[in-house]
């Protein structure tokens, strides 16, 4: 027999936990499914711990710049303090008591296991039914997609969780994938004394973003030490007592004591009963529409959209969802002023669209560039000053589309750009407001200035 209930959300990270949580509390009856732990990714193997690890690695890099500047300092970098808060403050342990009560408190039920589809408006999970009477929604989120290099699937290589929750750092680490994750951790634990190697297959560093950010991370990894090794494929990986050796196509060979594969995520759709209702297993991501509508009843939040793999696009989607069910008014998605913040030292903040994609898009682009170490805040901070503000405008329209704002606060300044591109603020406008002195931001004036063909 079937338990009937309003609705299922199947997965229990950001995404899921918001609209789970919010329609409890409207007064739905409510069943989350989770697999694993509430909460998902972020909070224990993701975002939380690895701003923790970069936290703690940006203090010692402000330390190490005392020198010239203030004094001197001696640093001693120890990696107890990060995984002790890692486990206690972060992740309880990795237990989520915490997170299902919070849940089971708003009036949701809780379901332990992994949930399926099992028909139209039918989900089996914990060795029950349950058919719903208003949606179903799927909110599973994504695991690391692991690259065909030989060797890799029989080597006991680190994915993100591996790496945020070591009890110490590794003498030295291979990093495959030049992404979010990869830059990221490879800073944190370089700081931390571990000798680390950047292995990345496009020709720069954070490929998605402009091309003046992965130059920047990559010329900043390079001073603090880090080996980068750019437009390079692994064509083998063995692994032995000593540690991991990954061959390159060029023939080089790249030792080190951990191997962190971060190649990018791939969305877990394929083992949840989509072709029960009519849809493809083997697709990407879940299609939806501007209510994150999938099917009739089925709705998709989160990594499993493919929308950018963000806790902030999971928790959006997710308010959408919540609106859609409840039936109240609000406007459709709209990924135009998608903000994206890596939190490297210094962080790169971006949002909408890249040069690239505008010019791919047939727009009349203008872009703008202005560099932080000469700007007034960015000579004043000295050590540790690198950045830059780009812009791009839609010169047809005389509003921004996207902007890049690296440096000390990266991901802080983008807000205003973020709120320029999502308003659509005239340029002319922007030119002329008060830019209060001296601050980073301030070289978003500057980088207006410089808007040209
Ligand atoms: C190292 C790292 C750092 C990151 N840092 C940031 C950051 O700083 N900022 C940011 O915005 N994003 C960051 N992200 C991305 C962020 O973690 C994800 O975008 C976010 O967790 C996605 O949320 P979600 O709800 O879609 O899925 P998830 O967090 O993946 O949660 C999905 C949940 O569904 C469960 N599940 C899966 N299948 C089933 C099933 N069949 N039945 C029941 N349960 C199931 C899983 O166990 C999981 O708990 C980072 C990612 C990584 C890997
Ligand atoms: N600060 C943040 O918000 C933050 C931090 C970490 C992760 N994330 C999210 O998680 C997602 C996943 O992160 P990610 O870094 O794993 O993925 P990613 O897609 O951002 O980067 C993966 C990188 O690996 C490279 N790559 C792929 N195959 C390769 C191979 N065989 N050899 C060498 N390089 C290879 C890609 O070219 C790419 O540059 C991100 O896209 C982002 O949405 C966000």
């Amino acid at each position: 027999m079937a338990e009937q209930v309003d609705v299922v959300v199947i997965g229990m990270g950001p995404g899921g936990e918001h609209v789970a949580g919010r329609l409890a509390e409207a007064g739905l009856s409510v069943v989350g499914v989770e697999a694993e732990l509430v909460g998902g990714e972020c909070p224990y193997w993701a975002c939380v711990p690895s701003k923790m690890m970069i936290r703690a690695g940006n203090l010692l890099a402000e330390a190490r710049r005392v020198p010239g500047m203030a004094g001197s300092a001696q640093v001693t970098p120890d990696w107890a303090p990060v995984a002790a808060r890692i486990r206690d403050d972060a992740t309880d342990d990795w237990d989520d008591t915490v997170a299902a009560d919070r849940f089971t408190g708003k009036g949701g039920r809780l379901v332990r296991g992994r949930g399926r589809l099992a028909g139209p408006g039918r989900v089996e999970a914990g060795g029950e039914v349950f058919e719903v009477r208003r949606g179903v929604v799927v909110a599973t989120g994504s695991r690391p997609q692991i690259p065909p290099v030989p060797g890799l699937d029989s080597v006991p290589y680190w994915t993100n969780r591996d790496a945020v929750s070591a009890k110490e750092p590794p003498r030295s680490l291979l990093v495959l994938g030049g992404g979010a994750v990869g830059v990221e951790l490879a800073q944190a634990y370089a700081r931390f004394g571990t000798a680390v190697t950047v292995v990345e297959a496009m020709d720069r560093l954070l490929p998605a973003e402009e091309p003046e950010a992965g130059e920047l991370v990559a010329r900043v990894l390079g001073d603090e030490g880090l080996a980068v090794r750019t437009a390079a494929r692994a064509s083998g990986v063995r692994h032995d007592g000593d540690g991991f050796t990954l061959v390159l196509e060029s023939g080089e060979e790249l030792t080190g004591q951990q191997l962190l594969v971060a190649t990018g995520r791939r969305p877990n759709i394929t083992d949840i009963g989509l072709e029960t209702v009519g849809l493809d297993p083997a697709a990407r991501s879940l299609r939806t529409d501007g209510r994150m509508l999938v099917a009739p009843g089925l709705w998709a939040v989160g990594d499993v959209t493919g929308h950018g793999a963000f806790t902030h696009v999971a928790m959006y989607e997710a308010e959408i969802v919540a609106r859609a069910v409840l039936g109240e008014p609000g406007p459709d998605a709209d990924y135009r002023a998608l903000p994206r913040a890596t939190f490297t030292d210094p962080e790169v903040g971006a949002v909408g669209l890249t040069e690239h994609q505008a010019r791919e898009k047939g727009l009349a682009v203008r872009t703008g560039l202005a560099q932080l170490p000469s700007s007034a805040r960015g000579w004043i901070h000295k050590a540790g000053n690198d950045g830059f503000v780009k812009l791009v405008e839609d010169a047809g329209h005389g509003v921004l589309v996207g902007a890049t704002t690296a440096g000390p606060a990266g991901g802080e300044v983008l807000y205003g750009l973020a709120v320029a591109v999502q308003a659509r603020v005239p340029v002319d406008g922007l030119r002329h407001m008060i830019y209060a002195y001296p601050t980073f931001h301030r070289a978003v004036e500057d980088a207006l200035r410089e808007l040209r063909p």
